[in-house]
Order: C-alpha cells, then sequence, then structure tokens
C-alpha cells in the first residue's frame, strides 16, 4: 500500500507523516509520498523533511518520495491536508479567517488535485480529506472522482472529542464510550447523545449518567449554549486570562466542549495539529483494516440519510473500497431537527461558494 500526503510539509501533513511511520502503517517497499508546490516553501523543504524521517525512524522507515506537481501524485491512499488553515489574531482574539473564508482560498486548490487524480489517477485511490471547510472539500472532489471514495475527517474527529468529552465527565476512559456528532464540522455540529454505549453500563446506568451531565438541555438548546459559551471565552482571552480561559472551558457540558475546545487551543495560540493527525491516521488504520466499520465522517450524500443530497457528516460503514451506504443510526427528534437543519445551511453554503 502506498500514501500520499498532499500538504506535508504543513503542520497537519508532517504530524500525520510521523504518526504513519510511528504506527507502521506501511511497511518497508510501501511508499510514502510526500506532495508539496513547486513554488513554496515545501519544494525544497520537504527533501529535508525526508531526511529527518530517515534520520528518525530508519529502521521502520517506508519509502519516501517527494511529489511538486499535482500530476505525479501516486497513491492507494491519498490524504488531502494542503492549503490556508485558521490561526487567531493575537491582537483582536478573532478567529482569522473564518472556517467559511477557508472556502474561497482552498477551492482552486482542491480542485487541481481532483482533477489530477481524475487523469493520471488508477480509480482506486480513496482520498481522505482533512482540509477545511471540509464539507466543501469532499464536494469537489465526489464531483469530479467516485463519492464513494471520498471521506472527509471532521465528523471522525468530532466524534473522538465528544467521546473523550463525555468520558472526561463520567470518569471513564474514552475507549468505554461509543458516540458519534455528526452534521457539519463546525457550528452546525450535532452531537448525538441517544448514540451513546458505556462499556459496563446498563442502559438506565446510561440514561442517569448522561442525566447528569446533561441537566435538562434538549437537543435544540445546543446552538445556544454553543453560541452562548463562545461568546463568554472570548471574553475572557480577549482579557488575556487564557488559564481561566482554560478552567471555565472545563465546566462546559461535554457536547459544548467539542466545539469550543478547537477554538480555545487556537486562541492560546497553539495548533490542533496533533489530535487532527491523530483522528486522520486512525481512520486511515479503519479504513484499510480491511473489515467492515461504522464510522462518522464527511461524505456527499445522494438521499442515502435522511434524504439529505449535499456533503455532511453522517454515519458510514468503511472498508477497503470507501464507504459502502449509510448507516441507518436512529435518532431523536430534536437530534434530526439539528442536523437537517445543518444540512440546509451546509447545502447553501456549498451552492454559494461553488458559484464564486
Ligand atoms: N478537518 C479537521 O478536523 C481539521 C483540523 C485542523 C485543521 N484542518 C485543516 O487542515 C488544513 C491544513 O492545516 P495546517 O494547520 O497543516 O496548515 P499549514 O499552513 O501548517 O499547512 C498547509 C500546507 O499546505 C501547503 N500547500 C498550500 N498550497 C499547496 C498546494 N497547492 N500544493 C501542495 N501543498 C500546498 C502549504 O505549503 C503548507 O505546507 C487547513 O485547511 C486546516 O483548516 C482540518
Amino acid at each position: 500500500m502506498d500514501i500520499a500526503i498532499i500538504g506535508a510539509n504543513g503542520s497537519i501533513g508532517r504530524q500525520i507523516a510521523i504518526r504513519i511511520i510511528m504506527e507502521r502503517l506501511l511497511g518497508a517497499t510501501d511508499r510514502l509520498q510526500l506532495v508539496g508546490r513547486r513554488d513554496g516553501r515545501s519544494a525544497a523543504a520537504l527533501y529535508g523533511f525526508c531526511q529527518d524521517l530517515k534520520d528518525a525512524f530508519s529502521e521502520n522507515c517506508p519509502l519516501l518520495d517527494v511529489a511538486l506537481e499535482p500530476e505525479d501524485v501516486v497513491a492507494d491512499i491519498v490524504i488531502m491536508a494542503a492549503g490556508a488553515t485558521i490561526h487567531s489574531d493575537q491582537d483582536t482574539k478573532a478567529a482569522m479567517p473564518s472556517r467559511d473564508d477557508l472556502a474561497i482560498v482552498n477551492r482552486a486548490l482542491a480542485i487541481r488535485y481532483a482533477d489530477a487524480l481524475c487523469r493520471y489517477g488508477h480509480g482506486h485511490e480513496i482520498v481522505v480529506v482533512v482540509t477545511n471547510p471540509v464539507e466543501f472539500l469532499v464536494d469537489i472532489f465526489s464531483a469530479r472522482y467516485d463519492r464513494k471514495r471520498v471521506i472527509g475527517i471532521g465528523a471522525y474527529q468530532d466524534s473522538l472529542r465528544f467521546r473523550r468529552e463525555v468520558a472526561r465527565s463520567i470518569n471513564v476512559s474514552r475507549q468505554a464510550v461509543r458516540a458519534m456528532a455528526i452534521g457539519e464540522h463546525g457550528d452546525g455540529l450535532v452531537p448525538l447523545w441517544s448514540s451513546v454505549i458505556v462499556q459496563g453500563f446498563s442502559d438506565s446506568e446510561t440514561r442517569r449518567a448522561i442525566h447528569a451531565v446533561r441537566g435538562g438541555r434538549v437537543s435544540t438548546d445546543y446552538p445556544g449554549s454553543v453560541g452562548a459559551a463562545r461568546a463568554q471565552v472570548i471574553q475572557i482571552v480577549r482579557e488575556g486570562r487564557i488559564r481561566e480561559a482554560f478552567a471555565l472551558f472545563d465546566t462546559l457540558a461535554p457536547d459544548v466542549r467539542v466545539v469550543i475546545g478547537p477554538f480555545l487551543t487556537l486562541f492560546s495560540g497553539a495548533k490542533t495539529d496533533v489530535a487532527t493527525a491523530n483522528a486522520t491516521v486512525d481512520l486511515v488504520c479503519t479504513i484499510v483494516g480491511g473489515r467492515d466499520s461504522v464510522v462518522a465522517a464527511q461524505v456527499q450524500l445522494r438521499g442515502e440519510f435522511e434524504g439529505v443530497h449535499t456533503s455532511i457528516g453522517v454515519p458510514i460503514i468503511v472498508n477497503t473500497k470507501g464507504w459502502e451506504s449509510a448507516y441507518p443510526l436512529s435518532m431523536t427528534d430534536g437530534e434530526r431537527q439539528l442536523f437537517l437543519a445543518a444540512a440546509v445551511r451546509v447545502q447553501e453554503k456549498i451552492q454559494t461558494w461553488t458559484r464564486i
């Protein structure tokens, strides 16, 4: 198996390369292709990165290769992690640019790689999309390539965060919690409390534990709770009190922390590259694992889940051929309402960005 990382010199691309090698996902005769751009800094730096990886992991290193044109990408798994990203403005403490603004910048780049993949690829590649806005990039690749082989990691990562935050609130390990977060990777996130299963807990114990951390809040309260928490956190960060902001963060409800956590990390001056790379490599391991697995991830739907026709995070069954079908997970009425509202908003955004 060969893997290509587009944007391999970026924060996330580098972390993904390191994790792939450390996980021994590739054998000595498999190839890890590091893809950069000829007119950028990566044109030179990727050769140095190869050398550094060989120095660090010589015994476990797959074959390393540098590609600087979209036409030269050759792999079984293509990880799209290139493009503009969000950072926090240290003066105004605003997220710059917004996830939505990224669409305009990252669109042209995604089209170039998607077109080259269609033209020069072998047709069996699986594309794992990391670049934001992940729904839009999934849509761009799916419009040009086999959509059943295009999977975005946003909902996968949100689900890992949701599991961790639920586990933290009820004092068990993340491995003991199964749960999904679907919808938009951003403000249209839909945490599926109805999907929470805690290993070793009976149904009634799980219900009691959820009630204890959720209080009387219902799904339709969720967007309001996130908005209020974000305003509070931003205010404290603007006053330069980052430690207090993290202390407040710890008191928020677990599902609210899923959305506020990455923003707070950015405001602190750090990035979310380690967790994102971890989620990406985890998803790749699941895809290549050879078994049908149910995960939450962004795909382009044509009515397969709740009759929705757009690219959005949903439960899907993945295997070595990509995503076979949507998984028919049952939701509460409130969760369904949130999901359908998010789908309408995402569809409108994608239509607008496509026309620009
Ligand atoms: N899906 C998620 O959960 C998630 C989480 C965090 C970040 N992201 C997204 O991942 C992307 C990368 O983030 P980052 O922090 O690594 O950014 P970064 O700025 O550190 O790296 C981006 C890389 O893309 C490269 N690049 C730009 N244009 C290119 C081209 N035409 N060909 C090849 N490479 C090119 C740049 O040279 C740079 O190395 C962003 O879009 C970001 O929003 C996604």
